[in-house]
Order: C-alpha cells, then sequence, then structure tokens
C-alpha cells in the first residue's frame, strides 16, 4: 500500500477514554498515558506544535471516587467529570515533566466557538501558549457544558471538539486515538466481518449508518461523533486519521505516512494556488 503524504508541523491529537482506562475498570492506563506524554513531547523536541484533546474526566472521577457504574443524571456526571478532570491534569502534568514540556488546561464549551469575540479569545490563547512552547491540554468544560453527557450528542463532545480546534488553529492534522484500529463497514465488536475502510474521501448517509455506538462504557460518542469530526475536517479541507491509541507511538507511524488506521481527506486537497 502507497505511503500517505502527511507532512505536518501543527498537529492536534484527541485521545478518548477508552484509551485512557483498562476496559471496564475505572483504572488508568498508566502506560498509555506514559507513552503519549513521550511521543508528544517527542513532537514538540522537533518543532511540531501539538494540542492535545483529552476525554477521561469522567472515567478517572469514577476511579477517584470509587464508582464502579457511570452515574445516570446529568448533574451527577457533572460532579464525577469535576473530580476526576483536576485528577486527570495532575497526571498530565507529572508525566509531560518528566520530558521537562509545561501543560495548560483548556476547558471549552461549544459557545465559546460560536462567538466571533470568544472565539477570538480562545484563538489568541492558543497562539500564545503554542508560542510558549506549551502543550495545550483541552477537554470541554463539562460542568457548563452538557451536550455530550447525555449520549444525545448534537454537538459538543470531544470528537467533534477536537476537529472544531482543528479548524480554529488551522492545523495540518487530526489524529484522533481510539480503543479500534480505524473505521469499518460495521462495529467489528459486533460483526466478525466488518473490514476496516482505509481511506475516506466524503462523509454521506450511507457511511453514517455503518457508525455504532460506543464500546465501553467509558466511552461517549462512539463512532457517530467521530464521522462528524471527520465530516468537518472534510469540509475544511483538512485531514484526519483514526486509528488505536493502544500504543501512542503509533503516532510516529501516522506521521510517517505509514498506511494505518482510516484516513479521512478530501478527494481534492485545495493550495494557495488551486486544487492539487
Ligand atoms: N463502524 C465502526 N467502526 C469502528 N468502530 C465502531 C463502528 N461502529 C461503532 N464502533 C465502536 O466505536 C467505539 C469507539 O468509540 P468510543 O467508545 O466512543 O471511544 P473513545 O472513548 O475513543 O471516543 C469502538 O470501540 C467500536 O466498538
Ligand atoms: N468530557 C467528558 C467526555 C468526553 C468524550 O467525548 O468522551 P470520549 O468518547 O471518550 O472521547 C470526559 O472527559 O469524560
Amino acid at each position: 500500500m502507497n505511503k500517505r503524504d502527511l507532512e505536518a508541523k501543527r498537529i492536534v491529537i484527541k485521545i478518548g477514554t477508552s484509551s485512557l482506562l483498562y476496559q471496564n475498570t475505572s483504572q488508568l492506563n498508566l502506560r498509555a498515558i506514559e507513552r503519549l506524554a513521550f511521543v508528544l513531547s517527542d513532537l514538540k523536541n522537533q518543532g511540531k506544535e501539538v494540542v492535545l484533546v483529552s476525554s477521561g474526566a469522567i472515567g478517572v472521577g469514577m476511579g477517584k471516587l470509587g464508582l464502579t457504574k457511570r452515574p445516570e443524571t446529568i448533574p451527577a456526571q457533572q460532579a464525577v467529570a469535576s473530580v476526576g478532570q483536576g485528577e486527570l491534569l495532575g497526571i498530565y502534568e507529572r508525566e509531560f515533566q518528566n520530558y521537562g514540556k509545561s501543560v495548560a488546561q483548556m476547558l471549552l464549551t461549544r459557545d465559546v466557538l460560536v462567538y466571533p469575540q470568544s472565539k477570538k479569545n480562545v484563538f489568541n490563547a492558543f497562539q500564545e501558549l503554542l508560542k510558549l512552547n506549551v502543550i495545550p491540554i483541552v477537554n470541554e468544560n463539562d460542568t457548563v457544558s452538557v451536550d455530550e453527557l447525555d449520549h444525545k450528542t448534537k454537538f459538543g463532545d470531544n470528537d467533534q471538539l477536537s476537529a472544531v480546534v482543528a479548524d480554529l488553529i488551522n492545523a495540518d492534522l487530526l489524529i484522533m486515538l481510539s480503543d479500534i484500529d480505524g473505521f469499518y463497514s460495521s462495529n467489528p465488536l459486533t460483526d466478525p466481518n466488518a473490514e476496516l475502510y482505509h481511506t475516506v474521501t466524503s462523509i454521506d448517509s450511507s457511511i453514517i449508518q455503518s457508525a455504532g455506538g460506543r464500546g465501553t462504557k467509558f466511552g461517549t460518542g462512539g463512532m457517530v461523533t467521530k464521522l462528524k469530526a471527520a465530516k468537518r475536517i472534510l469540509s475544511n479541507n483538512q485531514k484526519m486519521v483514526l486509528a488505536n491509541g493502544e500504543n501512542p507511538r503509533i503516532i510516529y507511524n501516522i506521521l510517517a505516512g505509514e498506511p494505518v488506521g482510516t484516513l479521512f481527506e478530501p478527494k481534492q486537497v485545495a493550495t494557495k494556488e488551486g486544487l492539487a
């Protein structure tokens, strides 16, 4: 299979809860987090600009509070998320510190990106952080924004938020790490004949129909929100790779253009000079 052209300087990496916690427990996958911090720090050392969009607040909060079942009400989920978010950031801070890197917490809501002034403020904050060589770590501000928590996501989930961030800062690439090797013709957890799509260039209703819900009790949006994110990326002439985050070193393979995961790229990438 041909190598992909994924030369990227400004990269948004989204990691889902399912990659940060061991399946069916609310215990942290410390190895995955350590490797993620290593790879992202190494990319910074290579001169790349990196933004991490990390889920996991609810999952980490559940672990901290000793809950085995995800709370059902929105206020309870919000409370658990706010316990977990501090803990999550603390873990990242420690891990990134091992490599001499500073991180910043950015909790965003849908409306900050809808209002032009808020959008500009967020953009400016990103620019300054990147100038300061800091790695911004983004999550939805769960105590304010509840769209994603009721699992009837209209807009506000970290999959789509990562696409919004990629759009806002004009990223060269969005890498979405999940607990699955990519986007399949149907949910591989339930269909053994599901086939992996290597490249997707457009998203229509038939493609959306092959997307199912979340894989673990911690995940939120499942494949549907990832496809919605991909749709936004494609309509902005940007690129996204969906891959398995079990070993975050896969980011090196992706950036080397190796055919791992599913690449979402527009058929014709527009350049400043015209269509490539
Ligand atoms: N067509 C599909 N291709 C791949 N995965 C799918 C598909 N439909 C549903 N899924 C499910 O989506 C899950 C990933 O979404 P989710 O659990 O929300 O993860 P994350 O926490 O990484 O956001 C996979 O584990 C898989 O079970
Ligand atoms: N903001 C919440 C849920 C975010 C979310 O989209 O979760 P996921 O499907 O694991 O990416 C959290 O941090 O737990």
